[in-house]
């Protein structure tokens, strides 16, 4: 393991964000760390780097226990959300910069630097200063200086963030396949769920400074543990219902019955009846939200295919696309 973590707590002020984590990464993995905004993400990555002491538990890079060492003797690179680029440097120089302060040869460095800045498709930036950049080209040069100093781990924290939403598509896929290409082990932040599902080799799930679930992409969307992963991951959410509501027979008793919006059947006969109280059209899907007695709940369907606001509706679902949790407890049953 390149990266491990064991027991990690972290206290801000006497308040204690983080209650013990146990994390592993892998030499050549991409793990997201996935969480709502206050679940102790930023401060995970920050424990990492040595930027925030730990009050408990070890973390282990390279097989080396590096838990007491001050960030400059842990060998991680960070790539922050607001790039942090030194304005009055060239791009070239901002790369360079870390080779520089170790006492890397400058002919060295500028050559190191050329090659990270390449890699990352900002070589023809060199010579320009981070204001005449934009977000994205900042965010490559960013990525091409945590990438020259060839460290054991790379920390993330909410890289694309900070652009459009159509650049930070292609950034996201640049960046696996980047990390296909070079390597390394990368811990990477974010919020975004989607981001999170598409990047990560496998993904963790952060809560109030608790791990909740660590899994593939895959599990943490087909299984998830808990009705908390599982309504944070899907947008928009699983639908949660008692399994003696208005949907019986699905999941035993004293559970909750989930189902995503995409396996909510419309309009078939012989379905529990539902009003439509509103539609969203998102593109080419609408979403619709349905009154089912008591309860409410949301199905996705074509945009082409959807109901009236103010209709009346039948819902099926097939059994197969339920996902069962204790309703006292919220795992997976
Ligand atoms: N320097 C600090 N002093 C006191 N409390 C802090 C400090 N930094 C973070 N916290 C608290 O620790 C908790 C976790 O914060 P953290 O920034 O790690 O969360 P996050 O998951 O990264 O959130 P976001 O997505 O909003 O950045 C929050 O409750 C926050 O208020």
């Amino acid at each position: 393991m390149t990266l491990s973590l064991r027991g990690v707590r972290v206290a801000h002020g006497g308040h204690e964000v983080l209650h013990g984590i146990d994390l592993t990464v892998a030499r050549d993995e991409l793990l997201v760390v996935l969480g709502p905004s206050g679940a102790g993400k930023s401060t995970l990555l920050r424990a990492v780097a040595g930027l925030t002491p730990v009050s408990d538990g070890r973390v282990s890079i390279a097989d080396r226990d590096v838990t007491g060492l001050r960030p400059g003797r842990r060998n991680v690179a960070m790539v922050f959300q607001s790039y942090a680029l030194f304005p009055h440097l060239s791009a070239a120089e901002n790369i360079a910069f870390g080779l520089i302060v170790r006492d890397v040869p400058k002919a060295e460095a500028a050559e190191r630097a050329r090659r990270a800045a390449t890699t990352v498709g900002c070589g023809h930036l060199l010579d320009r200063r981070p204001g005449q950049l934009s977000g994205g080209e900042r965010q490559r040069v960013a990525l091409a200086r945590a990438l020259v100093r060839e460290p054991d781990v790379f920390l993330l924290d909410e890289p694309l963030s900070n652009l459009d939403a159509e650049l930070r598509v292609e950034m996201r896929a640049e960046l696996k396949a980047l990390h296909a290409r070079v390597g390394g082990a990368m811990l990477h932040v974010t919020h975004d769920q989607v981001e999170a599902l598409v990047l990560g080799d496998r993904i963790a799930v952060l809560r109030d400074g608790r791990v909740e679930q660590i899994g593939t992409p895959d599990e943490i969307w087909s299984t998830p543990a808990t009705t908390f992963v599982a309504r944070f991951v899907g947008s928009p959410p699983m639908n949660l219902l008692p399994a003696d509501g208005p949907l019986p027979g699905l999941g035993p008793a004293g559970t909750l019955i989930g189902i995503r919006p995409g396996a909510v059947g419309l309009g078939s006969e012989g379905g529990t009846a539902a009003h439509v109280e509103r539609v969203e059209v998102v593109g080419e899907d609408a979403h619709v939200y349905l009154r089912l007695g008591e309860h409410t709940a949301i199905a996705r369907v074509p945009s082409a295919r959807r109901p009236a606001a103010g209709a009346e509706t039948s819902v099926t679902v097939s059994a197969a696309d339920v996902h069962v949790f204790d309703a006292a407890t919220g795992k997976r049953a």
